[in-house]
């Protein structure tokens, strides 16, 4: 999914930027990178790992300047390698530009093809570097016109900050499908982020979401604004930002994710009713809100019937299956004194694999429960993402192939139920869910040619 952090007019920026993507490290955790300008070029440090792990004073002191763009990376085109660790940085005949990206785009290998026949090297197998080769190649006067002429040419997800040696560039794609927010602080630095999370921590006053669309340059601390730089056609923000990706104290496309996910919970408790269970428990952490709104509309106690390590980041996003399938049995282990003797509702936010899912219902029955009902605040994940989410493939998602009973004997549940998608749009606020995409769940690819293209990549890998 990515995590991504600018700051631009600020003595402190690559700080500052550390401590950003430290508040983002939930969205991405194989490598990270900062970029710095001091207003005449720009230094990068970029490794494989945590932020945490990464980044010192000494490595911090080495990116003076008072802009400075940084990623989180979960890779979703090319390896998990240092190669693919952003942002990008390169040297090219305007000058020295680094490009951090949140989100997919869907036809980087054509383009990289197309630009390949033409000449052009490629330092990476990331998506996001097509972007820096159309905008190297522009004819276009000005940098903002030649990014503008590069960005006509990609489709897929992407928000965005670029960063020359004298301005932050920040943009969104029309869809709006990945997050993107603009802040301040009060000493008047601009910061961007992918979430709000992130400007919370370092203090700084959320002004407002980029519009679907939006091309935003600051420069010698004046902001202007070119949107839409491209009409949006409708809007696609992703659904399962609310459902799992985003963290909980975030304010994502203009709604609390903590209440967002409560609500998804007690909707789930309607639809889904397990009346005769003793205890609710959630399985950290971003089942945790919808187990509370679940216990809540159905007056069953809500209990920590889960340990979480804290040792250990965040399974579905880990690259290898193998790493995951270890991961989750590391990751959480049950409270029996908790669990013993009753019937237990579990709530996660949704199954992807099945992984995560099995192994808890097994740990939760040796710890003596009576009965398992598992309960998922996400319909089936039935189809592959092509914006930003690695599910490349519907032979790795379980209910793509197996029904709701199937995978209930999968998963060793007595029970299983799901919230429907019209239950869903009621809890994001959205009950057409006309603004969101929820192609995950439904199918539905967004409009256009991105559908042509997420659909044909999808006969590829199926
Ligand atoms: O069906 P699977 O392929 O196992 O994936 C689904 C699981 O992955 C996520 O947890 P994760 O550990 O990534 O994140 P969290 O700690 O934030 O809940 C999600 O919350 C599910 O529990
Ligand atoms: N998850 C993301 O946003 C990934 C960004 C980019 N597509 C990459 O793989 O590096």
């Amino acid at each position: 999914m990515c995590g991504i952090f600018g700051i631009t007019g600020h003595a402190e920026a690559s700080n500052l930027t550390y401590l950003g993507l430290h508040a983002l490290q939930h969205r991405g955790q194989e490598s990270a990178g900062i970029v710095a300008s001091d207003g005449h070029g720009l230094r990068a440090h970029r490794q494989m790992g945590l932020v945490a792990d990464i980044f010192d004073a000494p490595v911090l002191a080495g990116l003076p300047g008072q802009s400075a763009i940084g990623h989180v990376r979960y890779s979703t085109a090319g390896g998990s390698q240092l190669k693919n660790a952003q942002p990008l940085f390169v040297q090219y005949a305007g000058g020295q530009c680094a490009i951090a990206h949140n989100g997919n785009l869907v036809n980087a290998a054509a383009l990289k093809e197309k630009l390949e026949a033409d000449g052009a090297i490629f330092q990476s197998d990331a998506d996001t570097e097509v972007i820096l080769h159309l905008l190297a190649r522009s004819r276009q006067g000005s940098f903002e016109q030649k990014l503008v002429e590069a960005l006509r040419k990609v489709e897929g997800a992407y928000s965005l900050l670029v960063l020359t040696e004298n301005k932050l560039v920040a943009v969104r794609d029309p869809l709006g499908i990945r997050p993107l927010v603009l802040g301040r602080m009060k000493e008047g630095a601009y910061v961007l982020a992918s979430e709000t999370t992130a400007l919370d921590l370092i203090e700084a006053d959320v002004v407002r979401e980029l519009e679907p669309g939006e091309l935003l340059v600051i420069e010698n601390g004046v902001m202007r604004t070119s949107k839409p730089f491209a009409e949006p056609a409708r809007l696609g923000r992703c659904i399962f930002e609310q459902v799992y990706f985003a963290r909980p104290d975030s304010v994502l496309f203009g709604n609390s994710v903590y209440e967002v996910r409560k609500r998804m919970g007690m909707q789930l408790a309607r639809e889904q009713p397990a009346p005769d269970a003793d205890l609710v428990i959630a399985v950290p952490d971003s089942g945790v809100a919808a187990a509370i709104g679940f216990s809540q509309q159905s007056g069953i106690p809500y209990d920590v019937g889960l340990i979480r390590s804290h040792y250990v980041g965040r399974t579905f996003i880990e690259p290898q299956q193998s790493i995951r399938h270890f991961g989750v049995k590391l990751k959480l282990s049950a409270v029996r004194n908790v669990i013993k003797g009753k019937r237990v509702v579990v709530v996660d936010d949704s199954i992807v694999r099945g992984t995560t899912s099995r192994k808890i219902v097994k740990m939760i029955k040796a710890a003596g429960a009576l009965e398992v009902h598992l309960r998922i605040s996400s319909p089936p994940t039935k189809w592959p993402c092509f914006y930003g989410i690695d599910t490349p493939s519907r032979q790795e998602l379980i209910a793509a192939s197996h029904s709701t009973d199937e995978i209930a004997r999968y998963v060793t549940a007595d029970s299983l139920g799901y919230i429907s998608i019209e239950g869903l749009g009621e809890a994001v606020g959205d009950p057409s869910r006309g603004s969101f995409c929820t192609a995950c769940f439904s199918g539905q690819y967004l409009l256009g040619e991105m559908a042509g293209s997420a659909q044909e990549a999808n006969k590829l890998t199926a």
